[in-house]
Formats: structure tokens, C-alpha cells, sequence
């Protein structure tokens, strides 16, 4: 199991990322070549394909054993009236999670996924981030590591997934920081906030920069002052599946957003990561734009708790499928092109 014992150990293992496996990547295009299909044909499966095997280290690569992890926070910058729901629904949604009845209960069971629910210290929000770093290096560090700690290394592909009333707010702020660009470029309705809503968004983000955007001087202290414990701990889990070479696929706008807590420090952090949708969340399209990452999904799906990803993962499950079980031109005697 990936452990974090301070910042300096987070960040040196941000710089220093393994590579996908060029030779299985090379053995998998060799099949895929040989595969009963016009070369190119299966479009995005084929990329899928080799993605895949690179980072799982073989020709054949599986997605049978998919986790799902969920993590959840509460949010002091949620007291400015930044969400359509009160806080309390955070608590209210990991017992429904418990309980199976929520949307990524059905979508994670769809697609075989086995799901880790993580709730972070819940009676304890977070600090109001226009007026304080949003956690202590204590309470950071215990919140990358509750994510480093879902990811084990047989896991053939981790969902990563968040619930957290409010936190498309610090998302926003983390993303301006990554990325620059103004408040506005990365806010959204989140679940629902009306133009005043949205409004008291865009001065949370200004004043929270405005605050601590000298200090953001690295990954750690970025996602220490401007995210959340479900944010940094999914900022815990990419990096811990990336230690342990297992690819990631990303859920929408607050997901991708811890993720560009990490980017600006190291930009290929998102070589083992493929974008499951573009959500609905206005800033998500230019988030993954500023990534390089094309999403897999466009249903304009805005719900969080890894449900875009969810139904992503029936995509890459496909694509696994087509290239393990096709026959090759050869054992179903068919011509090859001229
Ligand atoms: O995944 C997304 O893109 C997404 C977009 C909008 C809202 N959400 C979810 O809604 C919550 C955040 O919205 P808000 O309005 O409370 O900041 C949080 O629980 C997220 O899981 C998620
Ligand atoms: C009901 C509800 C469910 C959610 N799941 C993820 N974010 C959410 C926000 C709300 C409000």
C-alpha cells in the first residue's frame, strides 16, 4: 500500500512517475492488427486497447476487477449559500451509499464495479478557504493517504468518484490556481444555484485567491488551501493508482479538479487517467481541454459520486472485450486489405 509520510514525500513521488509499458503497447498493436476488423476500425476501442495494456503491462489487458472509491467532505465555504443543498446531505448521501440506494449503487453494479465508500471526517468541515487554508498539513496529508489507501495493486482500473456539498466552489478555485483564467471561467451551477448563487460563487473563488495564491507554491500546499479532504484524498488515490501502474478513469468537474491540483507541478499526471465524461458543470470542458483529455462520455451528467465514470467504464469494458476475444484473420480464414 502507497503511504505519504509528509508533503516532501508526496511531492517527490509527483516527480517521479513510471511510464506505460512501450512493449506491451507494441504486443497489443500487434494483435489489434491481426484482429477480424479494418485497420483502425473499432476507432477509440483500439486506443482504449492499448492504454490499457500499457499500464497493465500486458497484451491482453482486463477490467474485471474495477473499484469504485467515493470520497466525501464537508466544506466550511458552503456557510456563503455557494450550493443549492444544505451541508447535512453530504452525511445523508454516504448513509443512502451505505444503504445502495443512490445513482452510483445501480451504475457501479452495472458496470461490475466493487465500491469503497470513504467519508472524511464529516462532523469536521473544512475551513471557509476566503478565510483560511481549507485544511492543516495534518489533516491534508491524512486525507491524501485515505485515498492512497483504496488503491491496491491488483485493482485493474480505479473509478474515482466524490460527494461533498459545496465543493464545486473549492474546484473551481483549485482550477483558476492550476490553470489561471478568471473566477467565472470555472464556476457552474453545481447542483443547481440560481444567478445570486452563482454570483456568491465567483467572490468565493476571488476572495480564496486572492488570499492564497502566493502561498500555492506546490501540489500539496495548493490542494491544503484551496480544496477539500475528498478532494485531496482523490488527489491521493491518482497518484497512489499511478504509483502502482493501475489506470484511472476520471468522473466529472471536482474530480478532475484534484487532479489539477497535481498538474501544474507535473503535468503527466494524467497519463494513466482517461476523462469518463465531460460533465455538465460549465468549467469541466475547459478543464479537460487545459489537460489534453478528450472525454470518452458526453450525456450531461452532473451528479458526482463516480457515476459519470461508471457508465465510462462499460466503454473501456467493451473495448477490453473486442480485443481479447476477436479471432485474428488468420484462425477465421479471412482475406486481409490488398
Ligand atoms: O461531477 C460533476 O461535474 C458535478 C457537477 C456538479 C455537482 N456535482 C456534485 O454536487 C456537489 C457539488 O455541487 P455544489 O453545488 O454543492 O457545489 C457534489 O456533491 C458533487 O458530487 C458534481
Ligand atoms: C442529492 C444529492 C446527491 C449527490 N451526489 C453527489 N452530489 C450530490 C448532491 C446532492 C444534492
Amino acid at each position: 500500500m502507497i503511504h505519504f509520510p509528509d508533503g516532501a514525500a508526496f511531492a517527490r513521488a509527483l516527480q517521479a512517475l513510471p511510464e506505460p509499458d512501450e512493449q506491451a503497447i507494441a504486443a497489443a498493436a500487434a494483435r489489434q492488427a491481426m484482429l477480424t476488423k479494418p485497420a483502425g476500425s473499432l476507432g477509440r476501442l483500439e486506443e482504449i486497447a492499448l492504454f490499457m495494456a500499457g499500464w497493465q503491462r500486458q497484451e491482453r489487458p482486463r477490467a474485471d476487477r474495477i473499484r469504485a472509491a467515493i470520497f466525501a467532505g464537508n466544506h466550511g465555504v458552503a456557510a456563503r449559500g455557494v450550493s443549492a443543498y444544505p451541508a447535512a446531505v453530504t452525511a445523508q448521501m454516504v448513509a443512502n451509499f451505505r444503504g445502495g440506494g443512490a445513482a452510483i449503487n445501480a451504475l457501479a453494479a452495472a458496470c461490475g464495479a466493487e465500491l469503497s465508500i470513504v467519508p472524511l471526517e464529516l462532523d469536521r468541515p473544512t475551513a471557509d478557504i476566503c478565510q483560511a487554508p481549507a485544511m492543516s498539513e495534518a489533516d491534508c496529508l491524512a486525507a491524501l493517504n485515505a485515498g492512497a489507501a483504496v488503491v491496491d495493486a491488483d485493482c485493474d482500473l480505479l473509478i474515482v468518484g466524490e460527494m461533498g456539498i459545496g465543493n464545486s466552489t473549492p474546484a473551481a478555485a483549485l482550477c483558476a490556481q492550476s490553470f489561471g483564467g478568471q473566477p467565472q471561467d470555472w464556476i457552474g451551477r453545481g447542483t443547481g444555484v440560481d444567478e445570486a448563487g452563482l454570483a456568491r460563487k465567483a467572490d468565493a473563488v476571488a476572495r480564496a485567491l486572492h488570499r492564497h495564491a502566493s502561498h500555492c507554491t506546490n501540489a500539496f500546499e495548493t490542494l491544503r488551501r484551496l480544496g477539500g479532504r475528498e478532494i485531496a484524498a482523490m488527489a491521493g488515490a491518482v497518484l497512489a493508482a499511478r504509483l502502482m501502474r493501475v489506470p484511472v478513469l476520471l468522473d466529472g468537474f471536482i474530480c478532475g479538479a484534484a487532479v489539477a491540483g497535481l498538474a501544474r507541478d507535473n503535468p503527466a499526471i494524467t497519463d494513466h487517467c482517461i476523462a469518463g465524461h465531460v460533465s455538465a458543470e460549465a468549467g469541466h470542458a475547459r478543464l479537460l481541454h487545459a489537460f489534453g483529455l478528450t472525454a470518452l462520455l458526453q450525456l450531461d451528467m452532473r451528479l458526482g459520486e463516480g457515476s459519470g465514470a461508471a457508465v465510462a467504464a462499460q466503454i473501456v469494458r467493451s473495448a477490453l472485450a473486442a480485443h481479447d476475444q476477436m479471432t485474428t484473420f488468420t484462425e477465421a480464414a479471412v482475406a486481409q486489405a490488398l
